[in-house]
């Protein structure tokens, strides 16, 4: 039995609309070039348009939530020059205001901007897609107000919300919750450097989730030349000072990876992932561990990153707190593994593009699966699994996660598969030419 045909909340679902997810005929064995890390370009966008100087971003991801990010600091008065396959920008002194934000879904633009938009002249409002209005926002919106800042939510703690920009921020030290998500944290940290006294971030709460986007963050900032000490576990402070410009090549995204590698392991094939960086701060580099983990050959080459499956693949007990950008494709080959699997440490997925475990459990079940919600992740039992719809919710990782599962299941029919331009411009073609490659070729998104 498959599941379900799902309409749309607009009633609009037909036939036409589903991505039949192709069957790999054999071992795949390709070259895939993946776009720009998305948390990098939007940090750089973030810092380019607060520095003191030009920068030059060299190859970002072009996808919905990079464009959204350089939409809104455009709107704030910065100049963005498309220069082939850069983007230049160019700030000015004074942020401007009397602006609107699309946030769309994109966690990135309705964490960072905010604080941002506390250094504009005049008022920012924000809104964004419908699923946006429900994901956490509160802690940050609360602690932008210890900080002096005014916000106009309603009463809501999410969006839409206008955020009065004064021209200027005193900083300080502010404490909040972030366990549901890191990005308040990385936004309050990005305009740490251009508040007048300087500012202090601590987290108190549950264990803060995607620590290495934080260290990112951290990084980043480094980069264009803030002075930062994260030296004790959960408080970091930056200094006030001016940020230099940037002329940075921005690393492949690595979770956008995923999918692809894990074709290898379903497969017993050969995918090799060109400029994986030797180190990185991209939780997605957690890949080789838990690839490995699942039984796959797992080689950091001079040229990149290869997967190798062995015909093997093994459940894991896995905590992913770090990298839950990875848990939908992990699910999926849990879901095909020898064995079951435990993942930990990801009750905060709920807040995220959808609520990915109650998603992944609903979708793998309808066709066929086992998978059970715990209090803080997903217990996969594999069973054999059959064709079927498989909604993605507006999360393009629920859609590269269904792309896995296809390879190995016939009849998997995916609900808007353009859901993945979030990160993503062509995954369908990216898909498609992996499957169809030799090894000789070079699969380019
Ligand atoms: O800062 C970032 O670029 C991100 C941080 C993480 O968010 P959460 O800490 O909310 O999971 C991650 O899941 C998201 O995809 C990107
Ligand atoms: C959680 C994610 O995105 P966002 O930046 O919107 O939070 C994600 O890409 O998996």
């Amino acid at each position: 039995m498959s599941a379900p045909e799902p309409a749309a909340p607009d009633g609009s679902t037909t036939a036409e609309d589903l991505w039949p997810a192709p069957v790999a005929e054999g071992p795949v064995d390709a070259v895939v070039t993946v776009p720009g890390s998305k948390s990098l370009t939007n940090r750089y966008l973030v810092v380019a348009a607060l520095a003191a100087r030009d920068s030059r971003l060299r190859e970002p991801l072009r996808s919905r939530d990079t464009e959204l990010m350089a939409r809104a600091v455009h709107g704030l008065g910065v100049e963005v020059e498309d220069a082939g396959a850069d983007w230049i920008l160019r700030p000015q002194e004074v942020l401007r205001g009397d602006t609107d934000v699309d946030c769309g879904l994109a966690g990135t633009v309705m964490r960072f901007l905010p604080p941002v938009a506390a250094l504009a002249g005049g008022d920012v409002r924000f809104d964004g897609d419908p699923r946006a209005r429900e994901r956490p926002m509160a802690d940050l919106v609360g602690a932008l107000r210890d900080l002096g800042v005014e916000v106009d939510d309603g009463g809501r703690g999410t969006l839409p919300f206008t955020v009065r920009g004064r021209g200027g921020l005193r900083g300080g030290t502010v404490v909040l919750d972030a366990s549901r998500s890191s990005q308040f944290v990385s936004a309050l940290l990005l305009v740490g450097s251009r508040c007048e006294q300087g500012l202090t971030v601590r987290h108190e709460g549950p264990p803060l989730p995607s620590r290495p986007h934080v260290q990112m963050t951290v990084e980043v900032l480094r980069d264009v030349g803030a002075v930062v000490d994260d030296g004790t576990e959960g408080t970091w402070h930056v200094e006030p000072g001016e940020l230099g410009g940037l002329d940075v090549q921005v690393e492949p995204d690595l979770s956008n990876a995923a999918p692809f590698l894990a074709a290898a392991a379903v497969t017993g094939g050969d995918v090799l992932v060109p400029g994986w960086p030797q180190s990185t701060t991209q939780a997605g580099d957690l890949l080789r561990d838990v690839l490995d983990q699942m039984g796959a050959d797992v080689s950091l080459e001079r040229e990149g990153l290869r997967v190798q499956g062995t015909g093997d693949l093994y459940g894991l007990d896995l905590d992913l707190r770090e990298a839950g950008e990875l848990a939908p494709v992990v699910t999926a080959l849990a879901a095909l593994a020898d064995s079951p699997s435990q993942l930990r440490g990801i009750g905060h997925l709920r807040g995220h593009e959808t609520d990915r475990l109650a998603a992944l459990a609903a979708e793998i079940n309808g066709l066929g699966g086992d998978v059970t919600e715990t209090e803080d992740g997903l217990l996969v039992r594999p069973r054999a699994l059959h064709g079927g719809v498989f909604r993605t919710y507006a999360d393009h990782r629920m859609a590269t996660a269904a792309a896995v599962l296809g390879l190995r299941v016939p009849g998997v029919r995916v609900v808007d598969v353009a859901t993945t331009r979030k990160t993503l411009p062509d995954f369908p073609g990216m898909w498609g030419s992996m499957l169809t490659a030799r090894a000789s070729d070079t699969t380019r998104a």
